[in-house]
């Protein structure tokens, strides 16, 4: 498989406390991967990671097959756009593109003019001057125009009203069309991420929880709903996600490789929502760690 991300043992540590650990990833060309996981998770730290601009304290990163931003070559790879959708608030829409076709060799100007226009951004305002969502736009035309082979969005949409979300994510679908990149986008927002992810890594407490390509998560996961039962005693293929228990009722998000044929159960599908959540819920349960599903 042609991984556009592959990490073994990945880690990084601030001082003595690890914000990464025990990463292991292999991320295939041509998805759009969704990132998710609580606030401190350690999301931002792996794509820092990704693109060059934080050192692992341990294990190994390879992007496109290369070390992250080792050369200029590998450099211009690889889009990214932080956080904060990063502008420069003086400097003109216009001089954005600019400085763009200096710094980036494969830089698409044409592709960058025609996006600024169809936005209706006026190429003469300054980004001070434009709104959050038409800032983030810049910064999205900016990491496309560079015409990368793997795009990284930190939280891209997290300042935007649902229109401008829409609107974002329906451009970023559109330049993953046509120039099938791969891209990798972590966000709070599921429903965003339900509907432009084919490919899931969830991040909790500094640890990949689970990865995958979302169809193969969607049929690997269930909801079973029955007669109360202690987690101990489901059969040993099927791994607890997630438990709940009322005084008589038993509920749990299970990850299983065969069917369910316990009839005290009843049998649900889990959509990408619950599953994440199952993932991000403290388990109750005394349970082994689940090793990441490729
Ligand atoms: N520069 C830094 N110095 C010290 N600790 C840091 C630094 N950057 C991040 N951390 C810590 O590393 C951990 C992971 O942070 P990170 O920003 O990667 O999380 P995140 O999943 O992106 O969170 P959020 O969803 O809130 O953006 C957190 O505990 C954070 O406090």
């Amino acid at each position: 498989m042609t991984a556009v991300v592959r990490t073994e043992g990945l880690g990084r540590k601030y001082g003595r406390r690890w914000a990464l650990r025990d990463c292991d990833l292999a991320i295939p060309a041509g998805r759009v991967v969704g990132l998710v996981g609580p606030n401190g998770a350690g999301k931002t730290t792996l794509l820092n990671m990704v693109v060059g601009q934080l050192a692992p304290s341990a294990g190994t990163i390879e992007v496109l097959g290369g070390r992250p931003a080792s050369g200029p070559a590998q450099l211009a790879k690889v889009g990214f756009v932080a956080q904060d959708t990063p502008t420069y608030a003086s400097l003109t829409v216009a001089d954005h593109l600019r400085l763009g076709a200096r710094l980036n060799p494969g830089w698409d100007a044409a592709l960058a003019r025609d996006r600024i226009e169809r936005l209706g951004l006026d190429p003469a305002r300054r980004a001070g001057r434009l709104s959050g969502g038409q800032r983030a736009q810049l910064a999205l035309t900016l990491g496309i125009a560079k015409r990368p082979e793997l795009l990284i969005l930190d939280e891209p949409v997290a300042a935007l009203d649902p229109l401008a979300r829409r609107e974002f994510l329906a451009s970023l679908m559109e330049a993953v069309a046509e120039h099938s990149i791969s891209v990798v986008l972590s966000s709070h927002l599921m429903s965003d991420l339900e509907r432009v992810c084919d490919h899931l890594v969830v991040v909790v407490d500094s640890r990949v929880r689970v990865a995958g390509d979302v169809d193969d998560l969607l049929t690997a996961h269930h909801r079973l709903t029955g007669p109360r039962r202690d987690a101990a005693r489901l059969p040993s293929g099927q791994h607890v996600v997630s438990a709940s228990h009322t005084d008589r009722q038993s509920t749990f998000v299970v990850r299983t490789d065969g069917p369910i044929h316990d009839p005290a159960w009843t049998v649900g599908e889990v959509g990408l929502e619950d599953l994440v959540l199952a993932y991000m819920t403290p388990k109750t349960e005394d349970r082994p760690a689940l090793e990441a599903l490729r």
